[in-house]
């Protein structure tokens, strides 16, 4: 399946892991400058997630694979993005771009990692809305690494 190259962000954590998966869902853009994206349309979401930190856990995972995968794909698969409470119609920041997404993605993510005892971090989220658009999400200085 989705066996590419995608970038890689440096880090000091001795352990990465990377988990790929991708969900089928619609959206629609609630802006007129929007153009066609204003008309709600589906895509297959792409997904690539990084996790680092230093420490396993008591089965010697990182984090569990399926967890990732399941924390995004069990809440966004076949559904409409506008329709979750991430999103909003009414706030750019929060309409359902590739990049609003990506971020999104990177929150719920870490707000799970967070509850773990041996803390890894997300530090890089690479979702692919089309065969010719991507964005790539890293945590900044407003987010907990
Ligand atoms: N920065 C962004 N630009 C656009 C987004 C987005 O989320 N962030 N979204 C869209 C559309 O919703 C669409 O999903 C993607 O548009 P586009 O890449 O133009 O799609 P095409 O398949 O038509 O691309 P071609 O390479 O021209 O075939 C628009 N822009
Ligand atoms: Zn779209």
């Amino acid at each position: 399946m989705m066996q590419q190259i995608y970038p890689v962000t440096p880090h000091p954590y001795s352990f990465e892991i990377n988990k790929d998966f991708h969900f089928a869902a619609a959206h629609y853009i609630a802006h007129d400058d929007a153009g066609k994206c204003k008309h709600t349309h589906g895509h297959t979401y792409f997904v690539n997630i990084t996790i680092a930190g230093d420490e396993l856990d008591h089965t010697g995972f990182l984090v569990d694979f399926k967890a990732v995968k399941n924390l995004i794909h069990k809440r966004f698969d076949h559904g409409l993005l506008n329709d979750d409470q991430a999103f909003s119609d009414d706030e750019p920041n929060y309409f359902p771009t590739t990049e609003v997404i990506a971020r999104t993605i990177y929150e719920v993510v870490q707000a799970h990692l967070n509850t773990l005892a041996n803390q890894p971090a997300c530090i890089q989220v690479y979702l692919r809305e089309t065969p010719t658009s991507y964005c790539v999400y890293r945590p900044g200085k407003g987010d907990k690494e």
